[in-house]
C-alpha cells in the first residue's frame, strides 16, 4: 500500500498504520486524511488482520492535530467538509472489525487526541501530550472530539481540556483514563506489539463481537446493548472456533483459532 503520508505494514496478523508527515509533527492535512480512510477500508476489508496500531512517525509526536496552515484560508463550507471527512474516517476507525491501538509517541493534540480517542485502546509514552487547543484557535474540535472525549474520560474532565484547551502530560492522561498505560519512550512500541500479540492470540471472531458489543452498548440504553450482547453470545456458537476452543480446554491444549 503506497501512500505519501501513510506507511502501513502488515507482518503476524498485525497491521501497523504509521502517520508520516514529520515536517508537520504529523498533522494531518486533507489529503492525509483521504489517505488514513483509504487504508482503514483496505485493512478493514483484510481478514488476515486480527489488531491494528496506529502511531506517529518519529519520536516527537503522535498527530499535532488537523493542518491549521491548511484550514486558515477554508471557509464555512470548506471547514465542514474538512470536518465530514475527518468524522467520517475516525469513525470508519471507531467500527473496524478489528481491535485498534493507539501507540501515542508525543504530542497528541486536537484532531490526534481524537484519532486516539477513536481507537479502542491507548499506550502512551511518557513524553505524550495531550489536549484539544482547537477554542485558541477559534474552533470547536470538528473529528469527533466533543462526543468520544467525554465518553472516555467523563464529560467533567472533557469540558475541563475543551474549554480552556489545555495540555496535559501522560501521567494526568492515565490519572484520567485517557491512556491504559504509560511507557518509557523506547519501550512503547514493543509494549504495544505485546498487547496486540496477546489479543491476536484469541478466537478472532468473539473478539470482534466482543468490540461491536461494546461500542453498540456504548450508544444506546443497556436494555438493547444486553439484547444485543445475547445475541452476538448465540453467534459464537455458530463458529469453528467456538468448538476448538471449548475442545482445547476439555482435552487440556492450546487452541488453534482459525478465525471462522
Ligand atoms: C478538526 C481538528 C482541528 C485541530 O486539530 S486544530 C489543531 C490543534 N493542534 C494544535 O493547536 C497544535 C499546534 N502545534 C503546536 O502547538 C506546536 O507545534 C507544538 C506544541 C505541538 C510543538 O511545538 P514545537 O516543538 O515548538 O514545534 P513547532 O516548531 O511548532 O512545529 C514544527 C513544525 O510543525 C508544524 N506544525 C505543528 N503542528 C502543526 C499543525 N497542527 N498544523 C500545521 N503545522 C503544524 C509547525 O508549524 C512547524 O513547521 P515550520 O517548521 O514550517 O514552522
Amino acid at each position: 500500500m503506497d501512500y505519501k503520508n501513510i506507511l502501513c505494514t502488515v507482518e503476524n496478523s498485525i497491521a501497523t498504520i504509521t502517520i508520516h508527515r514529520p515536517q508537520a509533527l504529523n498533522a494531518l492535512n486533507a489529503e492525509t486524511v483521504q489517505e488514513l480512510n483509504d487504508v482503514v477500508k483496505k485493512i478493514s476489508a483484510d481478514t488476515t488482520v486480527k489488531v491494528v496500531i496506529i502511531t506517529g512517525d518519529g519520536e516527537k509526536s503522535f498527530v499535532a492535530g488537523a493542518d491549521i496552515k491548511e484550514m486558515s484560508t477554508k471557509n464555512a463550507v470548506e471547514g465542514r467538509a474538512f470536518g465530514q471527512i475527518g468524522q467520517d474516517t475516525f469513525t470508519l476507525i471507531e467500527n473496524m472489525p478489528q481491535p485498534v491501538i493507539a501507540a501515542v509517541n508525543g504530542f497528541c493534540l486536537g484532531g490526534g487526541c481524537e484519532l486516539a480517542c477513536a481507537c479502542d485502546i491507548r499506550y502512551a509514552a511518557e513524553t505524550a501530550k495531550f489536549g484539544q487547543p482547537e477554542v485558541g484557535l477559534g474552533i470547536t474540535p470538528g473529528f469527533g472530539g466533543t462526543q468520544r472525549l467525554p465518553r472516555v474520560i467523563g464529560r467533567g474532565a472533557a469540558k475541563e481540556l475543551l474549554y480552556t484547551g489545555g495540555i496535559i502530560d501522560a501521567q494526568e492522561a492515565l490519572r484520567l483514563g485517557l491512556v491504559n498505560k504509560v511507557l518509557p519512550q523506547g519501550e512503547l512500541m514493543s509494549a504495544v506489539q505485546g498487547l496486540a500479540k496477546k489479543i491476536a492470540k484469541n478466537a478472532p471472531v468473539a473478539v470482534q463481537l466482543c468490540k461491536a458489543a461494546v461500542n453498540r452498548g456504548i450508544n444506546c440504553d443497556v436494555v438493547t446493548g444486553i439484547a444485543y450482547e445475547a445475541e452476538v453470545f448465540g453467534l459464537c456458537f455458530a463458529t469453528v472456533d467456538q468448538k476448538e476452543g471449548m475442545s482445547a480446554f476439555i482435552e487440556k491444549r492450546k487452541a488453534d483459532f482459525q478465525g471462522k
